[in-house]
């Protein structure tokens, strides 16, 4: 009995692989050790060609675009916005092994805020990417100072790389955290504290 799903077939409403994405996927299951052709594993290379797709979506998008759309009426308000333990799921650039975490992100407004799901949608952005966690803690501040002009931006991020657990040092539980602060929240060592410990720094 064929295991093949209608769903998981291409050309019946999923997206078409194309033949040398597969082939580049068989070739890795053979080298892994495996059969490409055995019954549980042909669909498999254009599955994970669909996976990969979905993991890598921020290439599709310009984060940017999700901080166009702000509001001005904010009632004076000229604190700090926080969003945090935002779950966020990127892979390394060096293994393409899943990096798994969760975000802080916040800015001191000036005249101007923006919907508090767009900051999630900006890390998203850049996280679906192949990554290393500093450059997308630099990517994710440096967009909301560019497109918000706050008086500060500071973003934590502390996630777990499945390079260092499932593999090579294989060393389970290990958190790496990594923090861009700009404007007051660099220069001034109070704002810095205060926003800190409102993450939970
Ligand atoms: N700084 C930084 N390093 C990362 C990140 N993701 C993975 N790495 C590290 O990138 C390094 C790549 O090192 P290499 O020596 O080139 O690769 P490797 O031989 O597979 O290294 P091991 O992981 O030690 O087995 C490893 O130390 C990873 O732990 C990241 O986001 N930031």
């Amino acid at each position: 009995m064929s295991c093949k799903h209608e769903e998981e077939t291409v050309g019946n409403g999923k997206m078409p692989v194309p033949e040398d994405v597969q082939e580049a996927i068989r070739t890795l299951i053979r080298w892994a050790g495996d059969d490409p052709t055995r019954e549980g594993l042909t669909d498999t290379p254009a599955r994970v060609a669909r996976a990969w797709k979905e993991y890598c979506q921020g290439y599709e998008e310009d984060p940017r675009v999700h901080l166009s759309r702000v509001f001005h009426e904010v009632g004076g308000y000229d604190e700090i916005v926080l969003l945090k333990d935002i779950p966020f799921q990127s892979h390394c650039e060096h293994h393409m092994a899943p990096i798994i975490g969760k975000a802080a992100i916040a800015y001191l407004p000036t005249d101007k805020v923006v919907g508090i799901s767009k900051l999630a949608r900006v890390l998203h952005g850049y996280a679906r990417r192949l990554q290393i966690q500093e450059r997308l803690t630099a990517e994710v501040a440096q967009c909301i100072w560019e497109e918000l002009h706050p008086r500060g931006v500071a973003v934590v991020i502390e996630a777990s790389h499945a390079c260092m657990s499932a593999r090579g040092v294989r060393t389970q539980g290990v958190g790496m955290v990594t923090s861009r602060v700009m404007g007051l929240f660099r220069s001034d060592h109070r704002s810095r504290e205060e926003v800190l410990k409102l993450m939970g720094y």
